[in-house]
């Protein structure tokens, strides 16, 4: 992207670096289904200001959650998430303050949220800041999330319950307690094979191709999600360029489609590979 090095943050600190990926994602354009500079995508209640007003609201936070995992660093991992929470569930209703009550960002909240929390943690114990050991540490503060959280509820309220318990996905919290697998197998081994508002774009794409999107379930059923995973991974292997990714970003606005997930992982995808 044209300018990116001029205002990305120079110093490596991940909450500068997560609030960053929200804009560079925000602006990434075209972008099947979602929100970017040209259209709303599969949205009539967002579009382009309402997210900056969200990443307004939502940047202070990140800092929040670096501080809180810098403090509690001593404490045993499967305290952490319980001591992050509350700051995560006031980070998102400053979200819902600032869109008037639409889910802009609950998905890249939570996810850039335990990064940010995990790199505080890493300061906290004087370790070394890389990509591989904070994934470490975000599985390790989510550990048994799913169990806890979607296996052991026998009734669903959100779309991620919901869906866990209609077809086993584990959504934005299997990603996390994971160690976010997705991002550290479908791309970030594949980076540096594009440049560029390409590599986001590429990025983005090896996500569609494989993440188990809770959002596409949840406005399209499987077969919403099949569809989405089997046309990334066609332009994947056929080539593509801005047209292609044009008539995509056509194609899921008629089926009301939107990998919101995977948006949310390019976030991830972005910090993790500013990382040594
Ligand atoms: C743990 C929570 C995130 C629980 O939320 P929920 O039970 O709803 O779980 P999921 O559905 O699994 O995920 C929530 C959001 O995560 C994104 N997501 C979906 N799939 C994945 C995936 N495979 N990997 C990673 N992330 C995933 C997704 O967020 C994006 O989409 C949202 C917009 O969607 P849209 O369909 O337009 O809007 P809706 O209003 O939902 O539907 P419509 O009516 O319009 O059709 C947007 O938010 C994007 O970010 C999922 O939506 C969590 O809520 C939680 O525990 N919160 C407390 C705070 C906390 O603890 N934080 C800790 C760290 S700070
Ligand atoms: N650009 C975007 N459009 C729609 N939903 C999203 N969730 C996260 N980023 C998004």
């Amino acid at each position: 992207m044209a300018g990116l090095l001029a205002t990305e943050p120079a110093v490596i600190s991940v909450p500068a670096l997560a609030a960053w990926a929200l804009r560079l994602e925000l602006d990434l354009t075209p972008k099947p289904g979602l929100v970017d500079r040209a259209n709303n995508g599969s949205h009539q209640d967002m579009d382009h200001a309402l997210f900056l007003r969200s990443i307004a609201a939502i940047t202070p936070w990140f800092s929040v959650f670096e501080q809180a995992g810098r403090e509690h660093a001593h404490k045993a991992a499967d305290v952490q998430l319980r001591l992050l929470r509350p700051a995560g569930i006031a980070c998102e209703q400053a979200m819902f303050a600032a869109t008037g009550g639409v889910n802009t960002h609950k998905g890249g909240i939570f996810s850039l949220g335990l990064l940010c929390f995990a790199a505080g943690r890493l300061q906290g114990q004087r370790r070394a800041l890389q990509a591989e050991t904070l994934c470490r540490q975000v599985s390790e503060i989510c550990r048994g999330l799913v169990a806890r959280e979607l296996a052991a509820r026998p009734q669903a309220v959100t779309a991620g319950e919901k869906q866990f318990l209609e077809y086993g996905l584990t959504g934005a919290r299997g990603e996390a307690e994971q160690g976010f697998v997705t991002v550290r197998r479908a791309v970030l081994p594949f980076w540096h094979q594009e440049q560029g508002e390409r590599r986001l774009q590429h990025a983005l794409l090896r996500l569609m191709a494989t993440n188990p999107d809770s959002n596409l379930v949840s406005r399209g059923g499987i077969a919403g999600l099949r569809y989405v995973q089997d046309y990334a991974a066609t332009l994947l292997a056929d080539g593509w360029d801005n047209d292609a990714l044009s008539e995509m970003d056509q194609a899921l606005m008629a089926r009301h489609l939107s990998p919101g997930g995977s948006a949310d992982l390019l976030a991830v995808a972005y910090v993790l590979a500013q990382l040594p």
